[in-house]
């Protein structure tokens, strides 16, 4: 099975680096345009393998898409992160345009391939790429559900004191720091509400922190984050190139769904060989609901802003 990754960056190559370790693809390329880039992450992931001991075939490319043909499965992390104090949707205007060729160039070498989208606005990035490109559905999928659901977990964990791996919980609605939804009713320590644990107020500063994850480290970092991004790009890639069928939050284009239509946001989706595999629809609270609705506005308004570059 082969992979191609467009951005050999921060998160793109930390994906590259995850499918490898964890043998998800036999085969994965990078690809940049910044001369040179995409090779040396290759070499250097490639120059791990005798001491981690997997055989995936990691490549880097400057550009030739020839290169990416027949992809099974094609992410797309191209484009710029944001700087502490900016906003993941201040990033529209270089990006879409970035995301748009991308996806038209991968296609020519890789028609049949799966779109995995992670640049940023992700939720318009994602529409962008559907309407562009005419996929169906099922072939376009937005990674940030997956992401803000680890930094849920992580926050309950620490909320809890217990082992994270010990946590169930899900983020959908919008990739964005007022946008996201924690859906806290359903998270649970060990299959027990976590309610039963923990306060209300302590409950909310976890849905708080896990909203503005990102821009937190982002402030630390001075760029944003790359090691969670990278694995959850890669637990996304698992559940399609090996069928897991995996229930996992993803940006997905809705028609009717959590009564929305023509719109790309997060929501429970089983991820299998075909992509987009089920759209869950959960019954959901009158509060989640109405959040859900406000969540939807704004990404609406976001997508509102390619016009330009959907012509
Ligand atoms: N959806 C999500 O959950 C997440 C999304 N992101 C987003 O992912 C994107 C990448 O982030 P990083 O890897 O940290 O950035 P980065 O700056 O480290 O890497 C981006 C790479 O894209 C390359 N690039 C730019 N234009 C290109 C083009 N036309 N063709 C091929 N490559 C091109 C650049 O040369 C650079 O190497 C950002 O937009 C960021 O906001 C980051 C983390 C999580
Ligand atoms: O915060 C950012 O800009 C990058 C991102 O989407 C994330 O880490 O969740």
């Amino acid at each position: 099975m082969k992979v191609t990754i467009v951005g050999a960056g921060n998160v793109g190559a930390t994906c590259a680096d995850v499918i490898s370790y964890r043998g998800i693809a036999s085969e994965v390329v990078l690809l940049d345009i910044k001369e040179g880039f995409a090779e040396g992450k290759a070499m250097d992931i490639m120059q791990c393998a005798p001491n981690t001991g997997f055989n995936t075939k990691v490549s880097g490319i400057t550009g030739d898409y020839t290169k990416t043909a027949n992809s099974n499965v094609v992410v797309i992390t191209s484009g710029i992160p944001r700087k502490p104090g900016m906003t993941r949707e201040e990033l529209i205007g270089i990006n879409a345009g970035i995301v748009k060729g991308v996806a038209e160039n991968v296609l020519k070498h890789s028609p049949d391939a799966i779109i995995v989208v992670v640049s940023n606005p992700m939720d318009t990035m994602t529409y962008l790429t559907l309407k562009a490109t005419g996929l169906p559905k099922n072939r376009v999928i937005g990674m940030g559900g997956a992401l803000d659901s680890s930094r849920f977990k992580y926050y309950l964990s620490k909320a809890l004191d217990k082992p994270i791996g010990d946590i169930d919980g899900m983020v959908i609605g919008g990739h964005g720091d007022t946008t996201m939804i924690p859906l806290t009713r359903l998270a649970s320590y060990n299959g027990m509400p976590v309610s039963g644990f923990l306060e209300q107020d302590v409950l909310d500063k976890v849905a708080a922190d896990t909203m503005v994850g990102g821009a937190t480290l982002t402030g630390l970092l001075g760029t944003s984050a790359w090691y969670a991004p990278g694995a959850s790009v890669a637990y996304l890639v698992d559940s399609i190139l090996n069928d897991q069928k995996k229930m996992i939050a993803c940006s997905v284009f809705l028609e009717g769904e959590y009564g929305q239509d023509d719109i790309c946001m997060g929501v429970p989706c089983i991820i299998g060989a075909n992509g987009l595999e089920q759209i869950v629809d959960i019954k959901l609270s009158e509060d989640e609901k109405a959040k859900f609705a406000k969540s939807a506005d704004a990404v609406r308004n976001m997508n509102a802003d390619l016009k330009e570059v959907l012509v």
